[in-house]
C-alpha cells in the first residue's frame, strides 16, 4: 500500500506556525470574556493569537509613549517598536518541536499596525495641536517649528536697555505727486533734491520712487509713479491723497505733447483744489518749446482761476554747461510755500 503524501501547497500559501508564540498559552482578554472561549473549543489559531497580541502590544506601547515627561512621535514609535517585537519573538517550543521562522504575514501587519498608529497620531496633532495650547513640553518642538529662545546670561546687558534714545518729536508730514509721462524727468528731479547726481541715460520707474526730504517744520514726501502707459492707469488713485502734483513735461518731446496734455487734464478734473507745478523740463535742449507755447498746448489758461496753478522753466539734468541754476532750487522754494 502506497504511502499518502502531504498535500503540497502553493507557492504563496502560509504556513500555520506550530512553535507558540509568546502570549498564546495565554487567553486575551478583551472586555469582559476571554477570547479562547468566545472563539469555541479551540479559541484562536496560534497565527491569530501572535497577531493580536502584535497589534495589542504595540498599542500598548504606543499608550505607553504618553508616559515619558517629553512624548514625541519618535518615542511612541520606539515603544510600540519595542513591544510589539516582544510579540513576535519566537519561543523555543516545548518537547521536540523545533523554531518556525516568522510568517511574511505577521511582520507585515506588525508594520502596518506601526505605520497606522504613526499616522493616526499625525492627524491627532494636526487636528487638535492648531490653536489650542500644546501637551508637551514647549521646550519639544513640533516639525521645525522654532522654539522660544531666551538669550544667553552673557547676551544681556543691562545698559542695552539705558541706551535706547528717547523717540524723537514726530514732524508732521506733506505729501508731493510727481507725475509725467515716461522720460520726463521725474526720477532726476527727486534725485537732484536729494543731493544725488543725475543719472546717465533713461533707467525707466518700474511702480513707485519716493524720497522724504525733513524742513525745519514738516517732511516732504515725494512720490513718483513712473509713467509709461500701463502705470498711468494708477496716477488717479493718488491724486486725492497728496498736498500738491507736480506735473513733469518733456518741452522739447513736441510729438507726445497732446498726451501729456490729457493725462493732465484727467487728473485735474480729478481734485478740483489741488495745487499743481506743471515743470516745463529740459529747456537746455534746442528744440525745447517756449512757455507761451507749452501754456497754450498744456490748456493752462483754461484751468479754473480758482485753483493755484504754475508752469515753471527747468532743466534739473542739463546736457551741457551754462545752466548755473537748472530750476529745481526753484521748484523745491515753491513747493515750501504751497505746503506750509
Ligand atoms: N537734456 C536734458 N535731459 C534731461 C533733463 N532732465 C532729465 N533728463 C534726462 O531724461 C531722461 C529720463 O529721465 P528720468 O528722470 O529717468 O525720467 P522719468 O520721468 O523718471 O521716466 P519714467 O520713470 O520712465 O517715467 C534721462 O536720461 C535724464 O538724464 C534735462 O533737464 N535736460
Ligand atoms: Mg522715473
Amino acid at each position: 500500500m502506497p504511502t499518502p503524501r502531504p498535500p503540497v501547497l502553493p507557492r504563496h500559501s502560509l504556513q500555520l506556525p506550530t512553535a507558540p508564540c509568546r502570549g498564546a498559552g495565554r487567553s486575551l482578554r478583551f472586555g469582559w470574556r476571554p477570547l479562547s472561549r468566545r472563539q469555541g473549543a479551540g479559541g484562536l489559531s496560534r497565527q491569530r493569537r501572535c497577531i493580536v497580541g502584535l497589534v495589542v502590544r504595540s498599542a500598548l506601547g504606543w499608550v505607553a509613549g504618553w508616559a515619558r515627561p517629553r512624548h514625541s512621535l519618535r518615542g511612541h514609535l520606539r515603544w510600540a517598536g519595542w513591544l510589539g517585537l516582544c510579540s513576535l519573538h519566537p519561543r523555543p517550543a516545548p518537547g521536540p518541536m523545533a523554531p518556525r521562522p516568522l510568517s511574511p504575514l505577521v511582520l507585515a501587519l506588525g508594520g502596518a499596525a506601526a505605520v497606522l498608529g504613526s499616522v493616526l497620531f499625525i492627524l491627532w496633532k494636526a487636528y487638535f495641536g492648531r490653536g489650542s495650547e500644546r501637551r508637551w513640553d514647549r521646550g519639544e518642538a513640533w516639525w521645525g517649528a522654532e522654539p522660544a529662545r531666551l538669550p544667553e546670561w552673557d547676551e544681556w546687558d543691562p545698559e542695552d536697555e539705558e541706551d535706547e534714545e528717547p523717540a524723537l518729536e514726530e514732524l508732521e508730514q506733506r505729501e508731493v505727486l510727481v507725475l509725467g509721462l515716461d522720460g520726463s524727468g521725474k526720477s532726476t528731479f527727486l534725485r537732484v533734491l536729494s543731493g544725488k547726481p543725475p543719472l546717465e541715460g533713461h533707467i525707466p520707474t518700474w511702480g513707485f520712487n519716493s524720497v522724504r526730504l525733513p524742513t525745519k517744520d514738516f517732511e516732504v514726501d515725494l512720490l513718483e509713479i513712473g509713467g509709461s502707459q500701463n502705470l498711468r492707469f494708477y496716477w488717479k488713485e493718488f491724486v486725492n491723497e497728496v498736498d500738491v502734483l507736480v506735473f513733469m513735461v518733456d518741452s522739447a518731446d513736441r510729438l507726445r505733447l497732446p498726451w501729456a496734455r490729457q493725462e493732465l487734464h484727467k487728473l485735474l478734473d480729478k481734485d478740483p483744489d489741488l495745487p499743481v507745478v506743471v515743470v516745463a523740463n529740459k529747456q537746455d535742449l534746442s528744440e525745447a518749446m517756449s512757455m507761451v507755447e507749452l501754456q497754450q498746448e498744456l490748456g493752462l489758461q483754461a484751468i479754473d482761476s480758482q485753483r493755484e496753478v504754475f508752469l515753471v522753466a527747468a532743466s534739473i539734468a542739463p546736457a551741457g554747461p551754462g545752466f548755473e541754476d537748472p530750476g529745481s532750487v526753484q521748484i523745491w522754494k515753491l513747493l515750501l510755500e504751497l505746503l506750509s
